[in-house]
């Protein structure tokens, strides 16, 4: 039998953080194959994106033109992927320009607003074109945020704390902002205040996310990427908790999106529900 041609993937963000690790993934991967590499950041355009992701020479170099790359991707056989880990500020346009050439989008950058997802969904939806927004690849979020729901059947008080590097754009987390999304739509009211609260310094209660769910947000170098989410109830505290050691926890999730955005015709936010 014919052996199926792999899949055309296109990273963004190619010399960043998530971007090499990424590109290390693929070329591991014997059913997807790196078409292209695309970074802003002028240090690494022009130099082997194998050679930046640590993985060796594979001849593809980094580039600073995502439309021209998208437009080689129209030319494979079969339809390409773009990988995006770049940064909020560029996203949204990034996964309009892929979706507009057919090249599907798989985002890891978060940051997108409600209303810039909504109108992504209805662009891939006219499209036809399979995209998903993943605001966090590791399977332990996902069995986290599975844990927070079951527990808020019983927990009527909850806050997060997500603890991520400096080097985050971001605030809150998009996995945060996620993880309180899930717990909101639960129709339960959350976290009704016994006394008049007043913050004597700004943001010293966090911010304000669906449902009255706080979330706080930490920044110190020496974290990856860490979320709790704290129940209270009178007399006990239940502490659920997921640390990223390893930026290699967010592979699995990667590659399986990149091989099920191929078989959708519109937008999905979250890994959970392609698992
Ligand atoms: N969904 C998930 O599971 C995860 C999501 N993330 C998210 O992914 C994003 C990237 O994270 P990370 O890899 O740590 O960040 P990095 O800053 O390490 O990497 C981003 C890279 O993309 C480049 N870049 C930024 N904007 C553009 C653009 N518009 N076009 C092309 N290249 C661009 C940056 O260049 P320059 O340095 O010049 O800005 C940099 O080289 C963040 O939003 C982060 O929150 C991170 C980890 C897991
Ligand atoms: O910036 C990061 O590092 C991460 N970003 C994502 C988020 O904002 O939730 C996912 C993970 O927390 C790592």
């Amino acid at each position: 039998m014919a052996k199926e041609s792999p899949i055309p993937v296109v990273v963004n963000g190619a010399a960043g953080k998530m971007g090499r690790e990424v590109i290390k993934a693929i070329s591991e991967a014997e059913d997807m194959t790196l078409i292209g590499a695309i970074d802003r950041n002028p240090k690494y355009i022009g130099q082997d994106a194998g050679e930046v992701a640590g993985c060796g020479a594979i001849e593809i170099p980094i580039l600073d033109d995502l439309q021209a790359t998208l437009v080689m991707a129209t030319q494979e056989r079969v339809q390409g992927v773009m990988v995006d880990f770049t940064h909020p500020d560029g996203v949204y346009d990034n996964v309009r320009s892929a979706i507009a050439y057919g090249v599907r989008p798989v985002v890891g950058t978060t940051g997108l607003s409600p209303a810039q997802i909504k109108e992504l969904a209805d662009f891939a939806e006219k499209a036809s074109t399979g995209c998903l927004i993943i605001p966090n690849f590791s399977i332990g979020m996902v069995l986290l945020q599975q844990a927070a729901i079951q527990a808020s059947q019983h927990f009527d008080h909850v806050e997060i704390i997500e603890l991520h590097h400096n080097q985050k754009a971001d605030a809150p987390s998009g996995t945060a902002i996620q993880t309180a999304q899930l717990l909101a739509g639960l129709g339960k009211t959350y976290n009704q205040a016994i006394v008049e609260e007043s913050e004597k310094l700004t943001g010293a209660r966090g911010c304000v996310a669906d449902d009255n769910i706080r979330i706080h947000s930490v920044r110190l170098p020496g974290l990856i990427a860490h979320q709790e989410v704290i129940f209270g109830a009178a007399g006990q505290i239940y502490t659920l908790r997921h640390d990223t050691s390893d930026r290699s926890c967010y592979m699995p999730g990667v590659l399986l999106s990149i091989r099920k955005v191929t078989q959708l015709k519109s937008l999905v936010y979250g890994l959970e529900k392609i698992l």
